[in-house]
């Protein structure tokens, strides 16, 4: 029997394997950041050991790091030393860090790709749950916990059970404004947020592989979201085209190597998934959560469901429960809540491309009057790249704020947070319960969305501003 994509990377890397034992993998890439490193580098200090490879671990400053005044000392106390443990732990033991004010510094999972390290058939872990994302280049890729990154620091290798295999596979086009984030929260909304557990899921079909590498990354960013322990997509041209000539893909003749073997990682086509998802994405619309998971969605053109739509109690529990956090009503309109802040950015949609979509909508136009929106690309690069191409003044003359790179009002490690009660249109992730600000309430959408909604103040797509007679 063939094998599925995520079986060959796992087989390639397994350096040892006995029965009723999880198999030892070797890994590749190991991305650091500051939550999840300090006590690791504690324990290796406490055993005496070094970091195994220190070459193949790379460190970033994201969560903590301020997006304005950020070429200045951090202010908040716990953020400094956060920032300061890590700049401490990467000299000691030798490890490439990418700090505030270095071009290459910025949220873990949109430098790694960026800088061209992220490359399929590898093996990347980081001690965070989205670490996913780097699976959009055919890379087994998922998120460790603390003791997890001392033993990759320790050993380069990670014990780990074989997971099982899930296709979703999507067919059709997507429509005209319609982006891979209401692709992948019409996924989870169809799933719910456990329906992946236990999986390593690949994304394929004709929709996926019509997906940008950016697109892409951020389908793969939210497989944590509906718990699947990893999300793949197979390589190919788009890939290759995307890593060609990045600062540390492989170049000549070893590039000519390297995309012969990344065109072997491809699902054979007699391998079979332990399970499979099929969805037509010419159906889908944008897509919007009103709840407290990113499961907890609708179209934009729906209404906010009542907790007897939901035919499982516990649905309708928790459904009750959001709505009273979210400060809604059953039977609302979504288009017709309305919005505080707008926040574009973080590693599900911070990357160029979002900042390219949201600056050719708004341009000309204004943020409404009582909405704030909050632009933070994902990385110094990409702050950079879209100052180039003049995006940020687009912002800045619509009335938006532009910042520095970080993970920002993601989840307001930082001073980027909402007010209790406060309501907001996201583009990240996540929409726990106080993930954005205690109190703040989060409604996940794409980049298309989040613009109409920084410009109209309640929840709109682009169609919106054509029938308001703006353009
Ligand atoms: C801080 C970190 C451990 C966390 C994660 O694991 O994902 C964060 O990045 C998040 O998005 O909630
Ligand atoms: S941007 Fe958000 S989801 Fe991504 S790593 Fe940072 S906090 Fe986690």
């Amino acid at each position: 029997m063939g094998k599925t994509l995520a079986e060959k990377v796992w087989d390639e890397h397994v350096v040892r394997s006995a029965d009723g034992e999880p198999d030892l993998l070797y890994i590749d890439l190991h991305l650091i950041h500051e939550v999840t490193s300090p006590q690791a580098f504690d324990g290796l200090r406490l055993a005496g050991r070094g970091v195994r490879r220190p070459e193949l671990t790379l460190a970033t400053e994201d969560h903590n790091v301020p997006t304005l005044d950020w070429d200045k000392p951090i202010a908040d106390p716990v953020s400094r030393t956060q920032v300061e443990t890590l700049r401490r732990n990467a000299e000691e033991f030798g490890i490439r860090l990418h700090s505030l004010g270095d071009i290459d510094q910025g949220i873990v999972h949109i430098i790694g790709p960026q800088l061209g390290l992220t490359q399929p058939g590898l093996t990347i872990v980081c001690g965070d749950s989205h670490t996913s994302t780097h699976g959009a280049f055919g890379a087994l890729a998922f998120g460790i916990g603390t003791s997890e990154v001392e033993h990759v620091l320790a050993t380069q290798t990670l014990p780990q059970a074989r997971p099982k295999t899930m296709a979703v596979t999507v067919n059709g086009v997507l429509p005209d404004g319609v982006t891979a984030k209401d692709l992948v929260l019409t996924l989870i909304a169809h799933t719910g947020t456990g329906g992946g557990q236990g999986y390593v899921v690949e994304y394929r079909g004709p929709a996926i592989e019509a997906l940008s590498m950016e697109a892409r990354m951020t389908v793969c960013n939210m497989s944590i979201e509906w718990g699947a322990k990893a999300g793949l997509i197979a390589p190919d041209q788009t890939t290759f085209d995307y890593l060609e000539g990045r600062k540390e893909a492989p170049k000549g003749e070893e590039w000519e190597a390297a995309v012969a073997y990344w065109k072997t990682l491809v699902t054979d086509d007699d391998a079979e998934f332990d399970e499979e998802i099929v969805l037509d994405a010419s159906t889908m619309t944008p897509f919007v959560t009103w709840g407290t998971n990113p499961g907890q969605g609708v179209p934009l053109g729906a209404s906010v469901p009542a907790p007897g739509d939901f035919e499982d109690a516990t649905d309708q529990i928790a459904a009750q429960k959001a709505l009273e956090y979210m400060g809604l009503d059953a039977g609302t309109p979504m288009r017709a809540i309305k919005v505080d802040t707008v926040f574009v950015g973080s590693c599900t949609n911070g990357r160029i491309e979002d900042l390219r979509t949201a600056a050719s909508i708004i341009k000309g136009r204004r943020v409404a009057a009582d909405t704030r929106l909050l632009v933070v690309p994902g990385s110094a690069r990409v702050r950079l790249q879209a100052e180039d191409e003049g995006l940020d003044v687009i912002f800045k003359e619509a009335g938006a704020e532009w910042r520095g790179a970080g993970c920002s009002m993601c989840l307001g490690m930082n001073p980027d947070q909402l007010a209790p009660g406060e309501r907001s249109a996201s583009t990240s992730n996540r929409n726990f319960e106080g993930r954005q600000g205690k109190g703040g309430r989060t409604h996940l959408v794409s980049v298309p969305v989040a613009t109409a909604t920084a410009i109209r103040g309640t929840l709109s797509s682009p169609a919106d501003l054509d029938t308001d007679g703006e353009s």
